[in-house]
This record gives C-alpha cells, structure tokens and sequence, in this order.
C-alpha cells in the first residue's frame, strides 16, 4: 500500500496510507498519519487558503504525491463539496441565544459540510406582515410608530448588539423597510408584489446576522440572498412555484463561489424571483422547508435536515393535544399528504424536489438536538403500520352538488372542475356518487387572504347553472394518514370513536395516495374528535396486534364514498 500525501483545498498537507487507488479521497475520509485536518480550527501554517474554523468536506483538488514511485501524479477529485444542508425555523433562530446554540449545533456535526438555510427570526414575518397592514390606513406621518416595526427593530439591534457584531449588518436594512412602510402608507395600497418585498426583509436579516455571527467566532460564512443565486420562481406573489431552472443555477453559483473561496453558505429560505417580473417572490408560508429540499436536490446531497421546535413530526399537532408523540419514519407520500393537510410542520411542497431527488429529509428539534427525530424516505416497511398522524385543516368549505340532469350524464364532473379552474380555485377533499358530488375548498388559496365571499358567491353561481349546490362553511377536514391497505380497521375504529361522541362525519374520502383517509366534520367539534382518535389510535396498545391480510379482489383498497349528511 503506497503511502501518498494528499493536500485539501486549503492547501494544508496530509499524509495517508491509503492506496492511491481508493481516490476519490476527501481529507476527513483517508486515515491520515502527519496532519490531521481539524475542521473545527485554523489550519496549519502550510496552508494559504486559510478557511479558518471550518476546512470543509469534499475537497475541488488533492495532490498525490506516490512515496512509491517518487511521480507526483496530480488528479482532480471530483467530489461533492457539500454534504447536507441544514434548515433551522423561525423558532431555531428567534434570539441571539438560539443563533449561538444553531451556531454550536452546526459546528457539533464536524463531520458535515452544511449548506445552511434560515427563515426569519421567531415572528418575524408575521410582525412584517401585520406592519403592512397597519401601514395601508396609518398615514405617512404614523408609519415610523408602527408598533410592529419597532418590536422587528428591537429584536434584531438587540440580536447584533448581544451577538457583539457590527449593528451596520442590520441598521441599512432596518431604515430601508421603514421608508418601504412609508410608501405603502403613501400609496394606501399593499400588493401582493410589496406584500413579498416586504416580507422578505425577516429572512435578508436573519441570514446576514447568522453570517456575520459566524465569520466573528472564526468560521467562514458566506450570505446568500436566494433570489440573487438562481432561485428562480412563477410570478405568483406570495405562493411562487420553483423551476426548474433553479436547480443547475443554484449549483453552479454555490460551486463556483466554494471553488473559488470556500465558505459556508447561508442562503435565506422562502425567497425567490419571479422570472418574468425580476421582482422578489415569496413559496408561501413555511417555505424555507423548500428552500431547503430544492438546494437538497440541486447539490445532490446525501441528506436534507430542517430543525424545527418539536421532536420531529408528531402523531398529531401537540398545539392541539399535547400527548402528540414523535413519528420515526415517514414515506414522501405520508409526509406530502400530512403537510397538505395541514401539519404546519412542514411546508405542502417541500417533499417534492426530495422525492425527485430521492434525499432523505430528517426533521430533528434544535431545542433537542439529541432526539432521534422523523426520518422521510422514499420507501419504508409499511406491514405493520396502521396510522401514523393525524392532521386537522381548519375552515373549510364544503359543497355538495348534485346533478339536475339525469343519471349518467356525460361529462358532468369535466364541467364542475372547469369552473374550478376557470376560478384558479383548489379543491382539497373529494368524493363522488354517479350525478353528485361533495368536495371541500382550500380555506387559503393564498396564504394570505382567505378565500372572499364574493369568490364563494361567484363559484356557486357558476355551479348552479349546471346544478343544484349546497355550501357550509365551518367545516374541517381530519387527515388519517396511514396504510390505508388496512382501511377497515382504520374506518371502523374512527367510525366508533366518533359515534361514541355522537359526532356526524358528513363526508369520507380515501385518496388514490394510498395513506390517507379524510373525514369531514363540523369545525367546533374537530379539536374534541382528534384527541378522542389520537387516544384510540396510539394510547390503548399496539393496534398492529389487529391485522389482518387484506383479502381485496384487485389488491387495491377501496377508492371513495360518501356519507350522507
Ligand atoms: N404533526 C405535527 N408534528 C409536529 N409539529 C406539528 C404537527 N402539526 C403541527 N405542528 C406544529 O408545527 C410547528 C413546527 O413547524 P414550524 O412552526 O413551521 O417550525 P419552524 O418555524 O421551526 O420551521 C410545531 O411547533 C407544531 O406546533
Ligand atoms: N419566515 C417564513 C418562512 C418560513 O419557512 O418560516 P418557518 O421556517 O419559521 O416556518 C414564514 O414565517 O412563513
């Protein structure tokens, strides 16, 4: 075995006693005798490229130098630079405090090369949100008292200050929004286009800070605004939707910069631009999860964590029943159904780069880093499972159409969706009978305004002149996200946990998904009907015990029914 001496891109030197045939080599891979790279200090005094504090993983150039042979031979490895990218929530980064413990997080994983991802510290975005709002009817004169301006003031000057970083970080930042919110007072008006402007200021600041925070514990630290490195989105303010060309210029522009001076980058999440507009575009609320799986999957890399404030994703939302327990292992599928559902834990679409990627996704707590958290996988044994969530989306309406032609009536439904879609409405729920349907309403077509009256009366409208429709509001959708083979055992123990409430279920539908089967019930009992489903499901023994084979003539479960009202 020849002994070579491999230099990573830092130009610190190392020997190995590895044979030359094992390349590709990485420095924190090869089993080195002279200098052990040590990722968490500066490097020795050999190297010029000094990145101090952190010599990442994944190295662009290793000299070999063959003891054997005497030759040096100089071959480019090729290896990924990056390892995993690491998300951390509003809730991860929402004091100086936290930004030290995320900041002690990432350098505990010595191991990895982190792309890092941050949303807006704590409420960040709901105060800019809320300071907008107030900005439209204040008057120009008011809008510097906004009492949501001064608490984002407050927090991010007490952050630098605490953080002991330059205030200059924040201070140009913090006077451009003010003048923003006296625009809007002088206009009277906040567009959807200001609103993601706007909004965008939580996560240009947060990222700025973390950067700097990092460079002045000596870790070199790169900020990144996602819109000006390729995240490149519909027009579609305040719900944009990535394309696909992000992904090969994300790439290029975070290899290229590692290549020419390498850094960890700290790229702001839920951020993008619209590319016909050029303007700054927002993914929707939660949207720094897909920041994080489309880096994920742009980079290739070996895993995507989002750190949240809870132990992973939970058998149910702990804000509503605190005896929530944490879910170990979740398919794509599951995870994307209970996301769209409503589990706020995770953004609607951010499993789908992940799934494309095939980049398992771990959801771990920053305030626990020790819990296992939820593993997402494309693929997991599924034998023995029979529930694994249960999710409730709130405010929903449903309708119920029926028909006012005959049985069989040729392309029916063709012409009830088309209204949906000539209205850019989404429908969440649906379950069909030969000359009628039931179907329930996004309650947030955009995540900011909730689906108007007048939308609804135009819709109805619309219905009616093809038939003859119902519409209640106050409704909610519970999600039993599972393995729907084993739909009858799920079925019938809801089924009797609701009847033991005297609840009416009013709707059922069970996807072609294969885990998920939604009931629709009245919003004022909702709550009251998932604690009494999560007891019967996870808190009276192993329901496992239960099962039996499906015996189903086509080995597919049942599609959709409805239950009367
Ligand atoms: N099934 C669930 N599992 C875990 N958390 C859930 C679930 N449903 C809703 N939540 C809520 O999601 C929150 C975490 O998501 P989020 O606030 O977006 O985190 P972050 O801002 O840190 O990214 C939790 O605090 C919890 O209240
Ligand atoms: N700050 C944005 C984006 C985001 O993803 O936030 P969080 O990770 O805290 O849910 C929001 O509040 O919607």
């Amino acid at each position: 075995m020849a002994a070579a001496r491999v230099r990573c891109h830092c130009n610190a030197l190392f020997t190995s006693h590895r044979n030359s045939s094992t390349l590709p080599i990485s420095p924190t891979r090869v089993g080195f005798t002279a200098l052990k790279c040590p990722r968490k200090f500066l490097l020795s005094s050999s190297c010029t490229r000094n990145v101090s504090g952190s010599c990442l993983k994944g190295t662009v150039r290793a000299v070999m130098e063959e003891e054997k042979t005497g030759a040096i031979k100089e071959r480019e490895v090729e290896e990924k630079r990056f390892t995993c990218v690491m998300k951390f929530g509003g809730s991860s980064v929402a004091t100086a405090e936290r930004m030290r413990e995320v900041a002690d997080l990432i350098l505990a994983f010595p191991e990895e090369s982190p792309v890092i991802v941050l949303s807006a510290m704590g409420k960040t975005t709901n105060n800019l949100l809320l300071a907008g709002e107030k900005a439209v009817s204040c008057g120009v004169s008011n809008a510097s008292e906004i009492e949501e301006l001064s608490v984002i003031k407050e927090l991010h000057l007490r952050t630098v200050k605490e953080l002991k970083i330059d205030p200059s970080v924040v201070t140009s930042f913090l006077e451009e929004l003010e003048q923003l919110l006296k625009g809007i007072a002088m206009m009277k008006e906040l567009t959807l286009r200001t609103r993601d402007y706007l909004v965008s200021f939580g996560e240009c600041l947060s990222t700025r800070i973390f950067a700097a925070y990092l460079n002045k514990i000596g870790v070199k630290a790169r900020q990144y605004d996602a819109f000006e490195i390729g995240f490149i989105t519909t027009d579609d303010f305040t719900n944009g939707d990535i394309l696909e060309a992000t992904y090969p210029a994300v790439a290029k522009r975070l290899y290229d910069d590692w290549m020419h001076d390498p850094a960890v980058p700290i790229i702001t999440g839920f951020l993008g631009k619209g590319w016909k507009t050029g303007a700054v575009t927002t993914l929707g609320r939660g949207g720094s999860d897909l920041t994080a799986t489309t880096i994920g999957k742009a980079l290739g890399l070996q895993e995507i964590q989002v750190w949240k404030d809870v132990d992973g994703v939970l058998t149910c939302d702990p804000t509503i029943y605190k005896r929530a327990t944490p879910v170990p292992f979740l398919t794509f599928d599951e995870a994307a159904e209970l996301a769209y559902f409503g589990a706020q834990v995770l953004h609607p679409q951010s499993m789908r780069p992940a799934r494309e990627g095939e980049i398992p996704v771990r959801v771990k707590n920053s305030y626990n880093p020790k819990a296992p958290g939820t593993i997402i996988t494309k693929t997991r044994d599924m034998t023995k499972t029979v529930l694994t969530s249960i999710v409730l989306k709130r405010n929903v309406t449903m309708l119920d159409i029926a028909s006012t032609r005959m049985l069989g009536q040729v392309g029916f439904l063709a012409k009830v969706f088309s209204i949906f879609e000539d209205l850019e409405i989404s429908v969440d729920v649906v379950a069909t009978s030969e000359v009628s349907l039931s179907l329930t309403l996004d309650p947030s077509k955009l995540w900011s305004r909730e689906l108007i009256q007048q939308e609804l009366d135009h819709v109805v409208e619309e219905l009616e002149k093809i038939a003859v429709v119902n519409l209640s509001k106050g409704r909610a959708i519970i999600s039993l996200i599972g393995n729907v083979q084993h739909s009858s055992l799920i079925l019938e123990r809801a089924f009797h946990v609701l009847w033991t409430k005297g609840i009416n279920v009013q709707m059922i539908s069970q996807g072609a998904s294969k885990v998920n089967i939604s009931l629709i019930v009245n919003d004022d009992e909702a709550e009251g009907c998932v604690e009494a489903l999560h007891k019967s499901f996870f808190e009276s023994g192993d329901l496992s015990e239960l099962l039996i084979q499906p015996r189903l003539g086509n080995g597919s479960p049942v599609r959709t029914m409805q239950v009367d009202n």
